[in-house]
């Protein structure tokens, strides 16, 4: 579990996040959701330690970010997984390559210990038999999958993922969230996930933390979100026509999925 308390950060003298508190479940996909310039990015950039917030704490399972020293912070890195917007696959590695290389840099394994797990993590998200590619040669939705299974390599206790379905399609979109689902659960896993995917939200999202203006202004779930009456909310998440028709159906007739 991560928990934040009262986290203030600004820049320029312009107040971004105002004392955003917030818990990111163990084992549950916590997805964070806001308007472009809410401060989605700032808050997760914080949480991994990339902007330094000027208040609050982060605690990761009870360690405050904010106040390890050099060796704990490079531990807790170790137990961190990112999945960058884009892959950020390293191009002039292979597939296999890319997925060990996290192994080899923080790992005292063997070449040959190495590679099975990279190829157990390959697998493991369905990719099979392409370690010898390299990324220009595989789809979109196949580098995601690389990167994933980069992001596993380690085992992490916490997963960060930066808008995961940016610029794939909205089926290959859902397998990426049914996947990102299934690790997380399997490995009891903390994600967290800032989405602008409306698909996402009504789909995996477990915990929903939805900021606005710098505030954290709700949190609550997949189900719960239909009732909000929170109105920037619901402006955001049901915008479209369509998202407006799901939340009058499940309003008035219950959620499709339900028995
Ligand atoms: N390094 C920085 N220097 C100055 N201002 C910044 C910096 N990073 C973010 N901001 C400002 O903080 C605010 C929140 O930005 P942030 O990137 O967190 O928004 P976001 O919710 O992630 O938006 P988007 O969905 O478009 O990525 C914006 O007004 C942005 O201009």
């Amino acid at each position: 579990m991560i928990e934040i308390k009262d986290i203030e950060k600004s820049f320029d003298g312009v107040k971004v996040l105002k004392g955003v508190s917030a818990v990111f479940e163990t084992g549950k996909t916590n997805l964070i959701i806001g308007q472009s310039g809410s401060g989605k990015t700032v808050l997760m950039k914080s949480l991994v330690g990339l902007v330094r917030p000027e208040h609050g704490e982060i605690l990761y399972d009870g360690r405050d970010l904010l106040k390890l020293d050099r060796e704990q912070l490079r531990h807790l890195r170790t137990e961190i997984g990112m999945l960058f917007q884009g892959s950020a696959l390293f191009d002039s590695e292979t597939v296999l390559g890319n997925v060990e290389f996290p192994i080899m840099m923080y790992t005292k394994m063997t070449d040959a210990e190495r590679r099975e797990r990279a190829r157990f993590c390959l697998e493991r998200v369905g990719l099979k038999g392409a370690d010898d590619k390299y990324p220009s040669e595989i789809s979109g939705g196949m580098q995601k999958r690389v990167a994933i299974a980069r992001a596993i390599a380690l085992n992490p206790k916490y997963l960060f993922c930066d808008e995961p379905n940016s610029g794939l399609d909205p089926k290959t979109s859902i397998l990426i969230d049914e996947l990102l689902s299934d690790i997380t659960h399997e490995y009891g896993i903390t994600t967290v996930i800032n989405t602008h995917d409306m698909n996402s939200v009504l789909g995996i999202g477990e915990n929903i933390i939805f900021i606005n203006k710098g505030y954290r202004e709700w949190v609550g779930n997949k189900d719960l979100i239909y009732e909000t009456t929170n109105e920037a909310l619901s402006n955001f998440v049901f915008a479209t026509d369509l998202f407006q028709k799901v939340k009058q159906y499940v309003l008035s007739h219950g959620h499709p999925m339900k028995g």
